[in-house]
This record gives C-alpha cells, structure tokens and sequence, in this order.
C-alpha cells in the first residue's frame, strides 16, 4: 500500500526589488491577515526603514506597533510575545538583518500568528526559511518555525547594507554545494530520507549564483537580487525537505561550533564558507572540487581562510573535531575527524 505523505509550507507573496518595501501593506492585504501588525527590528533597520513601513501600514488601516530588539536570546523572544499578547498584535513582520527575523519568527510561530520577513540585509537564507535560531547553550543551530506567510525584500536598501553582509549571503548558497553531497551521503550510508527535489533545488541555486558571480560586485543593485533570489530559493528547498538538509551540513556544524568556541565568531556566512571548503576536501580529495568551492568564494569576495574570518587555527581545527557531536546529523564528519585529519585538510587546502 502507498502510505507517503508531504505537507510543504512556502511563503504565499514574494516580493523582491527596487523599491518595493513600499507594497509591503500591499502584499500582506493579499494574506487576509487579521489584527494589527507588531514590527520586529533592530536599531539600524528601524532608523532606515521603520518609519516608512509604519505610515505605509496604517494608511492602509493596520495600526502598527514596533518594538526594538538588540540581541538575539530566548529572553528577548519571550519579551515579544509578551508585547505581541499586549498589544493584541494580529501578526508579527520582522524588519532587519537575521536577528529581528528569527526573533519575529520564533515569537510569531509561538503565539501561532502568521508571520511577514521584510529583510533589510540579504546575509543568510534564515530570512526566508521555516527555520529559527538564537545563539544560546547548546541550541545554537536552528529550530523549525513556520516560515513566513510574506518576504519584501527591497533591493535598494539591501545593495546599501554593508557589503559583508551580502558577500555572507553568498557564501551561505556556496556551501550548499557541501550541504547536498553530506545529505546524499547521509542517505547512502544511514538510510536518511533524501529529496532529489530538494537536493537538485539546492546544488542548482548555487551553480546559478556562482554562475552570476560576475554580477556581485560591490556598487552593483543587482548583486542584492541574485543573492536574495538565491536565498529565497534556497529556502524554498528546505521548505521542499521540511529539513534544514539541503542547505546545512558538516559546514554548518563546524560553523555553530565556531559559535559556541570562538571568542569573537565570524558572520555565519563567512564561516561556512570557509568550512565548505574543508569538507569538500574531506568530501573529494586532492584532487577534488575544493579549489572550485574555494574559487567561488573568493570570486564574490568571501573569505576563504581562518585567518580572513580573524579566527585561529587552533580554534578552527578544534571546530572540525568536535562539530560532529553538537547535532545529530550524520555528515562527512561521521563519527569525528581525528586532529590530524583536520590539521591535513586544513593545511593542503590553505584555511589555516
Ligand atoms: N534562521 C536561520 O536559519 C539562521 C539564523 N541566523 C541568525 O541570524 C542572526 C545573524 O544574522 P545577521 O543578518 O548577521 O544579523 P543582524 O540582524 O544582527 O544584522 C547584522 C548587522 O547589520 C545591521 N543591519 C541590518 N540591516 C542593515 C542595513 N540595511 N544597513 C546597515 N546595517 C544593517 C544590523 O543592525 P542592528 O545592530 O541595529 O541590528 C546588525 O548590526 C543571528 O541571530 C543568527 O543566530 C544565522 C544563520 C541562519
Ligand atoms: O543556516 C542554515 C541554512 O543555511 C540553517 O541551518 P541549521 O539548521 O544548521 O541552522
Ligand atoms: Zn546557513
């Protein structure tokens, strides 16, 4: 008897482009949402665009409420919804970098209200992705939420924040590359359930980036929409696999261990980048597909070495020892790298 069952859950309205924060009362019309808005963001995005959005929603009729948060803790979570329930807020819209995202994310899944992502920086695809995190104790990688009902994503204001943020952007969609070979392995050697879809969704929204790498530049627009493209993408596979899989392997792990033992950790995409190009190497050899990974990191002015993420090596070899415990997500890491291994790949690849 066939007994498969999938429920795939993809947010309705994606707006991506110049200028289009101002249909963000426009696209969540089209939700039949009701009761107010409650905007989540932080100090910088709310300087650059919370006014706007405000005046935008209420001459629309929705009477927003903002609250500003500054870390990204369970506790701060706690605070929105408890400001959510006061205000008698009818959603959340998250307004910001990954932070105020996941914040909203979280705290909207938790009250069980929908949820609208209005990124103001394109550096990880957590901000169109049914997946939350807070870098707190042992929970550093993410949780599942629901993914956003909406994404505004405005390209005129993403292309004027900082430059890094966008390059982590990319490098988070390079190391899918990594992410898809540990999730095959993963079904080869554990039986892990693995969608082609979603697999073939992931490896082909890096190809397509690394492809346009020439579009990334600095000063140019159109580097916010390939990456935002991208990342929109890269979150539709994981709502594919109903599974961070797709877009989060042993690169990822080593990325959260660096997290948690790091004295000042790196931006999230920087780091799996460069952990991408260790466990490609772990993946494929000498002669394998590292020089590409490491290639396309450098052609869209990522780091590629432990050094441009002002991490040591120590502390990066002890990340690629100890990541293979922190989840249980069975990679190319197996059951732990001997510090030899690492220092090898790490060497021979030029990350430390
Ligand atoms: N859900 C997921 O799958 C994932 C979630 N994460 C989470 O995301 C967070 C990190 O994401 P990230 O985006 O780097 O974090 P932030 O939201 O902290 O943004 C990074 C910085 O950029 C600033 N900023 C945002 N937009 C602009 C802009 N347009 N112009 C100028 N400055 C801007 C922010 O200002 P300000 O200081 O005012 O906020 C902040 O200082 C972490 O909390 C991490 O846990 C990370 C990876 C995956
Ligand atoms: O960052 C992510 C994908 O790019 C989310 O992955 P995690 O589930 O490892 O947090
Ligand atoms: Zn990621």
């Amino acid at each position: 008897m066939f007994e498969k069952s999938t429920w795939i859950k993809l947010p309705r309205n994606v707006v991506v482009g110049h200028g289009v924060l101002d249909r963000a009362a426009e696209a969540v019309s089209e939700l039949y949402l009701d009761g107010r808005p409650l905007i989540v963001t932080s100090p910088t995005p709310d300087d650059i665009a919370g006014e706007r959005l405000r005046k935008q929603f209420a001459e629309a009729g929705f009477d927003p409420v903002t609250v500003v948060v500054e870390e990204a803790r369970f506790s701060v979570v706690e605070e929105v919804i408890a400001t959510a329930r006061a205000e008698e807020a009818g959603f959340l819209v998250g307004l910001g970098g990954g932070k105020p995202i996941d914040i909203g994310k979280m705290a909207a899944d938790e009250l069980g209200v929908g949820f609208v992502s209005v990124p103001t920086a394109a550096s990880h695809d957590g901000i169109v992705s049914g997946r939350g995190s807070v870098p707190e104790g042992d929970t550093r990688h993410s949780v599942a939420a629901d993914p956003p009902l909406a994404v505004v994503a405005d390209t005129e204001i993403i292309a004027r924040s900082p430059w890094r943020l966008t390059t982590a952007g990319c490098a988070d969609i390079i190391s899918n590359y990594t992410a898809v070979k540990d999730w095959q392995l993963a079904h080869r050697l554990k039986n892990v359930e693995y969608s082609e879809y979603a697999g073939a969704l992931s490896q082909m929204t890096a190809e397509m980036l690394v492809a346009r790498a020439g579009s990334i530049k600095r000063e140019l627009e159109e580097s916010a929409w390939v990456v935002t493209k991208a990342l929109v993408s890269s979150g539709v596979a994981m709502s594919i696999a109903d599974s961070s899989r797709p877009a989060s392997g042993a690169e990822h792990l080593i990325s959260h261990q660096l997290d948690r033992i790091a004295p000042d950790p790196a931006l999230h995409g920087h780091q799996v980048g460069v952990a991408s190009v260790v466990t490609e190497y772990l993946h494929s050899g000498d002669d394998g597909e590292w020089t590409d990974v490491r290639d396309a990191l450098a052609s869209i002015d990522a780091p590629t070495t432990a050094a441009a993420l002002d991490i040591d090596a120590g502390t990066f070899v002890e990340a690629v020892t100890t990541a293979h415990g922190i989840r249980d997500r069975y990679t190319i890491l197996g059951d732990g790298v001997s510090e030899e291994a690492a220092v090898e790949a790490a060497t021979v690849t030029g990350v430390i």
